[in-house]
């Protein structure tokens, strides 16, 4: 009852002050581009930097991006999370280029769009070196404003839901301005990728830089790592290597979760369009700890135990994104659910562990 109360009041207060959805228009003209962007005769082509793009949401974005036949991509990446392998079929094309860069060091290459999406995702790694973390979420997004506004590229920031912390509204509407703790564990990722957003409309507001900002919520698919700690990647590997599946307490908190080909397509989207955002990014199917324990048992192995274990500190109850906004200005919708996500995962693990499918 208190939620719905309180959920009242904000949409209330959202409505009175108009700050719903309010735009963010900035009184500054864009950097000049590069004088080739707007040549007559030579039409160059469009040279897209992928920062965090040897990981698992950005190799697959490389993927996309090269199919276009007049995008240039650029890679830089440090390997914390990421590696090669997730871009080998790309390495020596005359149109891709990777460059092992630490987004913490300024970077200086001419490109007209940046993906900026180095950080590291899973918990585990994430809390693994808070203060490295959060360098990359400020120092990297400032060196990344920093190249944008040099060379007058458009840049797009891969923010997160974890920006609404343990939401008091639910689902989570862009204007919803979060319920996160500025000194837990999880600061690092959450305030930093807040104060990340905070810098993209600054340098937009100050100096007209061209920004897009997404919002993204739990993404899975082939390629994430099998042992970094997230759920969906190790149930999967629990289920294949015959080890119970591990619900941390209490199991009933929610998540909602994207597969990664629509993730993609979503930030293309973003990027292509003209709307700063942010826009939240995520499919709204929401599911317990539990259900998704259940259903990863049921498709993958029903012989598998299912046992309870401890949580970390601050782990968000509730999580489901009201994706209005993409809708409407992206023309965007996830198109692939949980249960025809899972099995095509679960392929890429088999593979990559080695465990053949039971007859
Ligand atoms: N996957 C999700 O569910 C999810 C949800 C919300 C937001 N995001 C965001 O999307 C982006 C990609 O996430 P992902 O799931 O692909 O994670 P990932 O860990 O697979 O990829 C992150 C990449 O960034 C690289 N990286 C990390 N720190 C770096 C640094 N200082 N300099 C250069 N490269 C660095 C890593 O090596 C890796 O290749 C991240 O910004 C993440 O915060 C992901
Ligand atoms: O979508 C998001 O914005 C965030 O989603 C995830 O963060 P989180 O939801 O905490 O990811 P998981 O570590 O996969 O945990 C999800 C839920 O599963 C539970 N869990 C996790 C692992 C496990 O083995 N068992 C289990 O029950 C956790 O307690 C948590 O409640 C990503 O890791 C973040 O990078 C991302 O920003």
């Amino acid at each position: 009852m208190i939620g719905f109360s309180l959920n009242l009041r904000f949409r209330l207060l959202t409505m009175a002050t108009g700050a719903s959805n309010g735009e963010h228009k900035s009184t500054k003209p864009p950097p000049t581009p590069s004088p080739l962007r707007n040549s007559k005769f030579f039409q160059s082509n469009m040279r897209i930097l992928v920062t965090g793009g040897a990981g698992f949401i950005g190799s697959h974005l490389v993927d996309k991006l090269m199919e276009n036949e007049k995008n240039e991509v650029i890679v830089a990446d440090n390997y914390f999370t990421g590696s090669k392998d997730n871009l080998r079929k790309w390495i020596g094309h005359p149109r891709f280029e990777l460059i092992r860069h630490d987004v913490t060091e300024a970077l200086l290459v001419e490109v007209d769009q940046i993906y900026h999406l180095a950080c590291p995702a899973s918990p585990i790694f994430y809390k693994y070196n808070p203060v490295k973390t959060i360098k990359t979420n400020v120092i990297g997004t400032l060196n990344m404003l920093g190249l944008a506004k040099r060379v007058g590229a458009r840049i797009l920031l891969t923010s997160t839901s974890e920006v609404y912390g343990d939401p008091l509204v639910h689902p989570q509407p862009e204007s919803y301005w979060g319920n996160v703790n500025p000194i837990g564990v999880r600061s690092c990722y959450d305030e930093g990728k807040r104060v990340a957003e905070t810098l993209m409309f600054d340098y937009h507001r100050q100096h007209g830089i061209e920004i897009r900002i997404a919002r993204i919520f739990n993404t899975y698919g082939p390629r994430m790592n099998i042992d970094d700690g997230r759920v969906v990647s190790n149930f999967i590997a629990q289920a294949l290597r015959d080890e119970p599946l591990t619900v941390q307490s209490p199991g009933t908190q929610t998540r909602s979760f994207c597969y990664v080909s629509d993730m993609v397509d979503g930030l293309i989207r973003l990027m292509e369009g003209e709307n700063t955002g942010p826009i939240n990014i995520g499919n709204p199917g929401e599911f317990t700890m539990i259900e998704l324990a259940e259903t990863v048992k049921e498709l993958i192995n029903p012989g598998i135990e299912i046992k309870m274990v401890e949580n970390t500190p601050d782990d968000p109850r509730q999580r489901k994104p009201d994706i209005t906004n993409a809708k409407k200005l992206l023309g965007w919708e996830p198109k692939i659910k949980l249960r025809d996500g899972l099995p095509l995962m679960e392929a890429d693990f088999r593979l990559r562990l080695g465990v053949a499918k039971k007859v």
